[in-house]
């Protein structure tokens, strides 16, 4: 699926470049269809030989877009909004913000405007079309919607949420990847110390990881019950289950994942 549509990531760090670049790896957009910006555009260079539109000039890039991606940090998200307002059109603009912690009704009150707003919670996974996509809004029409479910489908899996449950996704899924990748780290370095090279157990441990995520994925069953299949009684599965279990091993993700949750609720400061 292509689109005729233009898209502005204003803010392209980590996160909008990772969305970038999975649309044009899904063939939903050509690099040319797509304006990046950031104030340092020496950094994205490489990005503007391939292709792309880069620019350290928001308004224009709105000016010239469909669909706008607020992609800063959120305090960065006022002074760009400032920028941008006058180049905002409220009957041909659709917002999309990745950032933590800023509402829909926040970006509007920001803006003095009633543009449509989207907010979409994808994590780096989508610079290969793996990404758990959360979106909300409280304003976008059915249309507009559907329009950014079908743009988050092209880079992995999205579902709507209510927009109060966004900082709890910001947690379990943007952060998520980064608790899923150190507990990799972890396996990885414990099979270092029973006898692998370091390169080896990495990619043992990230196969491994990728088919418990693939067992509960493709037969929707539960982790439960796939551990039991592993269990032998009184087997090595157990006492080591066990071992991580006395060591707090699911209480450290749980009481992390709460942490981070909590921290995403104050990301930002509206009067900043
Ligand atoms: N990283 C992740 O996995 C995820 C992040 N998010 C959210 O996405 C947002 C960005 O995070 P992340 O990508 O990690 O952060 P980064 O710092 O990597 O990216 C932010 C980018 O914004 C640019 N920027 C800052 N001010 C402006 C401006 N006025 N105009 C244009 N560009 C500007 C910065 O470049 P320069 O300094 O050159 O201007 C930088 O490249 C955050 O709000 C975060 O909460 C959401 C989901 C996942
Ligand atoms: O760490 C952060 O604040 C951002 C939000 C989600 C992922 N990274």
């Amino acid at each position: 699926m292509s689109t005729t549509k233009t898209i502005a990531i204003l803010g392209s760090g980590n996160i909008g470049l990772s969305l970038a670049k999975g649309l044009v790896k899904a063939g939903i957009y050509q690099p040319e269809q797509i304006t990046l910006t950031r104030r340092n555009t020496k950094a994205l260079s490489t990005l503007a030989d391939n292709g792309y539109k880069v620019t350290s000039d928001n308004s224009a890039a709105v000016k010239d877009a469909d669909i706008v991606v607020l992609a800063v940090l959120p305090q960065q998200l006022n002074k760009l909004l400032h920028e941008i307002k006058p180049a905002i059109w409220e009957q041909k603009h659709l917002l999309i913000s990745v950032i933590s912690g800023v509402t829909c009704a926040d970006i509007r009150q920001q803006l003095a405007l009633e543009v449509q707003v989207v907010r979409a919670m994808p994590n780096t996974a989508i610079a290969i079309g793996q990404s758990m996509t959360c979106i909300a809004t409280d304003n976008a029409s059915a249309e507009n919607m559907g329009t950014v479910k079908s743009l988050f489908d092209t880079v992995g899996v999205t579902i709507q949420i209510n927009e109060e449950l966004m900082t709890s996704a910001t947690a379990l899924c943007a952060c998520g990847i980064a608790f899923f990748l150190r507990s990799i780290r972890a396996a990885s370095q414990g099979g270092t110390e029973i006898g692998f090279h370091a390169h080896d157990a990495l990619k043992m441990a990230a196969q491994t990881a990728k088919g418990a995520a693939d067992l509960l994925l493709q037969l929707a069953s539960h982790p439960e019950q796939e551990i039991d299949k592993v269990t032998s009684p009184k087997g090595c599965t157990i006492a080591g289950l066990n071992e991580m279990e006395h060591n707090g091993f699911s209480s450290a993700m749980i009481k992390g994942i709460k942490t981070s949750a909590e921290k995403a609720a104050v990301l930002y400061d509206k009067e900043g």
